[in-house]
């Protein structure tokens, strides 16, 4: 080696070291601040919990923490102060003092707690607490067509009892939204506060939409059929974020109730139009699936839909600005296209997907090369499981890229899963916590920097 190699070599390394001694400075003062910023806001929680009706959610996708706001509004209107939190806020010194805790807590994956109460889960109810102070009601969200219905709002309920707190009234168990269960909840609201103000709670209103364009994405798969369907509003176009949810309207014949569906928004408002990608789902007996079947078989183009946008806290996209790293699967695809469309600044997107096969499955391949070269998206990595040569899922991916994604969560990367629950997500996850640490990961849960909209 040369001297002046030698010499660029060490400016090179002095130069690295300054890089990362400035950039675990900025880390540092940027975790102190938040960790300032958690401590006051937990001071301020803590004081205002013994004149306060918390009303604390744990969900998902969006409808525990919707119906969370609308039980704090009936309260206050009713004159009795309350405030909403996360399940992720409620720490020990609260619990301590609170008097009053309505909970609403919805149940995903298999049987488990929502990732925003995870980590209550995994700091509190371990064993029961002296909370005889406290008095409580429990609204379980599930679907009893899962194994484990309600089981983290039943879990949380069991906890509260064994805890000595006392129960204002019996758990309530909603399945599937049923509206019926969630006016059961109303009702009992109205007699702790004495209000007869009958609050409409029925879900807003299902809004028009025109079926403008429906396109077969992956023709020649050995997959399932995925489709790309685009809705035209009849009226004006709602807003949304990326990572919120279409909850559609699909008539059933005869008396039955219709049916509700939802996924994963593919577009932004600003598109001018609400996509989705949708596989037709395949019976055993040779049938469609109830809500794929009707939007892809017995839906005419042109023809009408009623579908309502709702929210999903736990899947809000970063700022541009901050790094993202965006993996899934299939059509997981449109939560991870909805987000890539936000990501408009320079800053590090990284795309991890898998699907089949590359010739025909790989999904939206014009539009992310276009972010390639206009480096919205900065990196794409995609495995073909059905592919000769190749035979990964995203799973393999993520174990085989372990060390970058540990370099970029350090930098405050997020990381976003979006697709199938059975198989992707859990082997995401599992590479992702043998990757990064169960810790780790779990403070990523906490801290919001790992969102998930899986299904
Ligand atoms: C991926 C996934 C897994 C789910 N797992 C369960 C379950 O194990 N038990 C259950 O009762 N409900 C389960 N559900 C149903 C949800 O609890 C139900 O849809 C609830 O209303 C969602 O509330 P949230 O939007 O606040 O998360 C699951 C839903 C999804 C999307």
């Amino acid at each position: 080696m040369t001297v002046t190699s030698d010499l660029s070599n060490w400016m090179w390394a002095g130069g690295l070291t300054a890089l990362w001694l400035a950039h675990a400075g900025w880390a540092f003062a940027k975790s102190r601040k938040l960790a300032r910023t958690k401590k006051a806001r937990s001071e301020e929680l803590k004081s205002g919990a013994a004149h306060t009706v918390l009303v604390a959610y744990g969900s998902q996708t969006g409808l525990a923490s919707e119906l969370a706001e609308k039980t704090a509004s009936a309260l206050t209107d009713a004159g009795v102060a309350a405030r909403v939190i996360a399940l992720s806020e409620l720490d020990a010194d609260t619990l301590s003092v609170a008097r009053r805790i309505l909970f609403i807590a919805s149940t995903t994956g298999e049987g488990d707690a929502p990732d925003n109460a995870s980590g209550f889960l995994r700091r509190h109810m371990g064993q029961p607490m002296a909370l005889s102070h406290l008095s409580y009601a429990v609204l379980a969200l599930g679907d009893s067509s899962y194994e484990h219905y309600c089981a983290f709002g039943r879990a949380l309920d069991h906890w509260l009892a064994a805890s000595k707190a006392s129960p204002i009234f019996e758990r309530i168990e909603v399945d599937n939204g049923r509206i019926e269960d969630i006016h059961h909840w109303q009702h009992h609201l109205s007699a702790l506060t004495g209000s007869t103000t009958d609050h409409d709670w029925a879900p807003p209103a299902y809004d028009p939409w025109i079926l403008a364009e429906r396109t077969l994405m992956n023709l020649g798969s050995p997959g399932g059929e995925a489709w790309h369907l685009r809705f035209t509003p009849k009226g004006h176009i709602p807003t949304w974020q990326a990572g919120d949810i279409a909850e559609m309207v699909i008539p059933v014949a005869g008396d039955a109730p219709d049916l509700l569906r939802e996924y994963s928004i593919a577009s932004l408002p600003q598109d001018g139009s609400l996509e989705l990608c949708v596989r037709l789902a395949t019976l055993p007996d040779g049938g469609f699936g109830a809500g794929s079947g009707w939007m892809i078989q017995t839906l005419k183009m042109g023809g009408e839909v009623e579908m309502r946008v709702r929210s999903n806290p736990a899947f809000r996209p970063v700022p541009p600005q901050s790094t993202a790293i965006l993996i899934g699967n299939g059509t997981g695809i449109a939560g991870l296209r909805a987000h890539l469309k936000t990501r408009t600044g320079q800053a590090p997107t990284w795309l991890l997907y898998g699907e089949r096969t590359q010739a025909h499955d790989a999904l939206f391949d014009a539009e992310l090369q276009q972010m390639l070269a206009d480096k919205h998206l900065t990196r794409l990595d995609r495995a073909w499981s059905r592919d000769e040569g190749d035979g990964r899922y995203v799973q393999h991916l993520v174990s085989e890229n372990a060390r970058e994604i540990v370099r970029m969560v350090e930098e405050g990367a997020t990381i976003f899963v979006c697709g199938s629950l059975e198989g992707m997500s859990q082997g995401v996850h599992a590479a992702l916590e043998v990757a990064l640490g169960e810790d780790i990961l779990n403070g990523l849960t906490d801290s919001g920097h790992y969102r998930r909209d899986v299904y």
